[in-house]
């Protein structure tokens, strides 16, 4: 054993460092734990609705009267969008005015999961839905949720989401990310052309690797369950 773990302060920051860089995964962990849950029969859409749940309930904790709330919610078309959708419906529980602006057309919406809550939005008169890339609205947000991009990211970030990061920066008001801030790469912590600055970020199921370098985007961060059963880490972790 080297000299220095033998005291016992700095054995036990060592095994501090051992314990948090375990409880950090890769992105492509990730998406094998999510798959093999799946398979498990803990479906995806489970899993999102679980996302979405979670991240509202540290919404809400965070922000007093959150019915007064003007709260604007961008959403991509993957399934980081689709965590932003189950977002909106819970928002809209609590009684808070909803805006969902969609980056894209509904027919573009890429999964089954995120097309599944698109359509209870749309039966949903206390959610306004707007579609296509226009940045301009009729109120100002208290508060704007991040739901553009998450794992799925790759290369520089097109349009139009670019422009809705953009708005995002520039716009005074409280931020929260889904899972990751749109531009990080949550694996290496390194940035794309541009990228979402936040209060808070929940990420899910379990930390992953780049996301805690990156705090100055951030924000307070927060690694949530979403009832992915341990057995689906089974020969992955
Ligand atoms: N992995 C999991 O276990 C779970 C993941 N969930 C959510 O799903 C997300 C991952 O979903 P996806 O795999 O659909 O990925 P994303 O939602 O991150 O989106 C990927 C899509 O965005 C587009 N895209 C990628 N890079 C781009 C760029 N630079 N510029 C413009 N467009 C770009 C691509 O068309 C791609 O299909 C996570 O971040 C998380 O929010 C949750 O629903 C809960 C469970
Ligand atoms: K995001």
């Amino acid at each position: 054993m080297p000299i220095l773990a033998r005291i016992p302060i700095f054995k036990a920051l060592i095994l501090d460092i051992i314990f948090i860089y375990c409880m950090e995964i890769t992105v492509d962990q990730m998406y094998q734990i999510e798959n093999k849950g799946h398979d498990m029969g803990f479906l995806k859409k489970f899993m999102m609705e679980n996302a979405g749940a979670a991240s509202v309930r540290r919404l809400v904790e965070k922000i007093e009267n959150i019915e007064s709330k003007n709260i604007l919610i961008f959403v991509g078309l993957g399934n980081n969008g689709g965590d932003g959708l189950v977002m909106a419906r819970h928002l809209a529980g609590y009684g808070a005015k909803v805006t969902v602006m969609l980056l894209g057309t509904p027919e573009k919406i890429k999964t089954e999961e995120s097309n599944w809550n698109w359509s209870i939005l749309k039966k949903m008169p206390s959610v306004k839905l707007m579609i296509g890339d226009s940045l301009s609205f009729d109120f100002k947000p208290d508060i704007i949720v991040d739901g553009i991009l998450g794992t799925g990211i790759s290369g520089e970030i097109r349009e139009p989401y670019a422009s809705a990061i953009n708005y995002i920066n520039k716009t005074d008001c409280y931020k929260f990310a889904v899972d990751v801030p749109s531009g990080l790469d949550p694996q290496t912590g390194e940035t794309a052309n541009i990228c979402t600055k936040c209060n808070m970020t929940v990420t899910f199921h379990k930390m992953k690797q780049g996301i805690p370098k990156r705090k100055d985007l951030t924000g307070e961060l927060y690694a949530e369950k979403i009832g992915i059963p341990p057995e689906a880490e089974e020969g992955i972790l």
